[in-house]
């Protein structure tokens, strides 16, 4: 494609990306929470928005099927970042990576005695770091979403997530017991697109720079 192809997700990411767009003259036209198209015009004839599952944005780019995309840096550090420029924090899709266990579980006891827990995570690496810098031995159990459910039925001990509002952990009895790190989403560009689309990709990234809320 000679325009440019940005990838984005349904929902949050795209709704709040909407404002960035407009900074930069770009309308789609159509809306991917009630069209089922995978493949968004826009108002420009020359850039085009492909919407995919959240996870699944830094590898469009990373292989230059999109040139750039909007992903959260929890989702960037499970993909590694191999072949993405990440030239801008958006400050969209705010939410913190933490560690929650039930409301009767006394998580600081289990650290103080080096107990080995379960943790059920859909974020594997961003936990295996966390808890191999506190000096913590941990299993950790795979899961692709509803983690909250984990502590409940004894599939795990605690749960790494992230957490905005807290409504979801406190609807299910669960407390943060450890703050891991903010999260917010990033502008990713592949890094062959950036040398050979320059004069496409700039403005775009100079347009979302300048419409960032602090
Ligand atoms: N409750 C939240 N509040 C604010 N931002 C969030 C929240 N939950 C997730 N996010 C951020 O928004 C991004 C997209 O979340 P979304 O719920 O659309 O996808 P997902 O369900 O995490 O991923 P997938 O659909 O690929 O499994 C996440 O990667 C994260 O950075
Ligand atoms: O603290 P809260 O404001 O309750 O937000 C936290 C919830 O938000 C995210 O889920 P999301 O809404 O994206 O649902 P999904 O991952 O199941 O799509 C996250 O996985 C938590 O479950």
């Amino acid at each position: 494609m000679n325009g440019i192809t940005l990838a984005l997700s349904k929902g949050r990411i795209f709704e709040e990306t909407l404002p960035l767009l407009a900074a930069a003259g770009i309308t789609p036209t159509d809306n991917p929470d009630t069209s089922r198209k995978l493949i968004l015009g826009t108002n420009r004839p020359d850039v085009r928005l492909v919407i995919v599952r959240a996870t699944d944005t830094p590898t469009y780019v990373q292989y230059g099927a999109a040139d750039m995309g909007i992903a959260g840096k929890d989702t960037l550090i499970e993909h590694g970042g191999a072949g993405l420029y990440q030239p801008l924090d958006l400050n969209i899709a705010k939410c913190r990576l933490c560690v929650a266990v039930q409301k009767d579980f006394d998580y600081a006891a289990a650290v103080k005695r080096g107990a080995r827990i379960r943790v059920a995570t859909k974020y594997v690496k961003a936990a295996k770091e966390h808890f191999a810098a506190k000096g913590m031995h941990v299993d950790l159990i795979k899961l692709y979403g509803s983690m909250e459910l984990a502590p409940l039925v004894g599939l795990a001990d605690a749960i790494v997530d992230l957490v905005s509002t807290g409504n979801t952990l406190r609807a299910n009895n669960l407390v943060e017991v450890e703050d891991i790190m903010p999260i917010s989403s990033r502008l990713v560009v592949n890094q062959a697109s950036l040398k050979l689309k320059r004069e496409l990709i700039q403005p775009v990234l100079e347009a979302f720079a300048g419409a960032i809320k602090p």
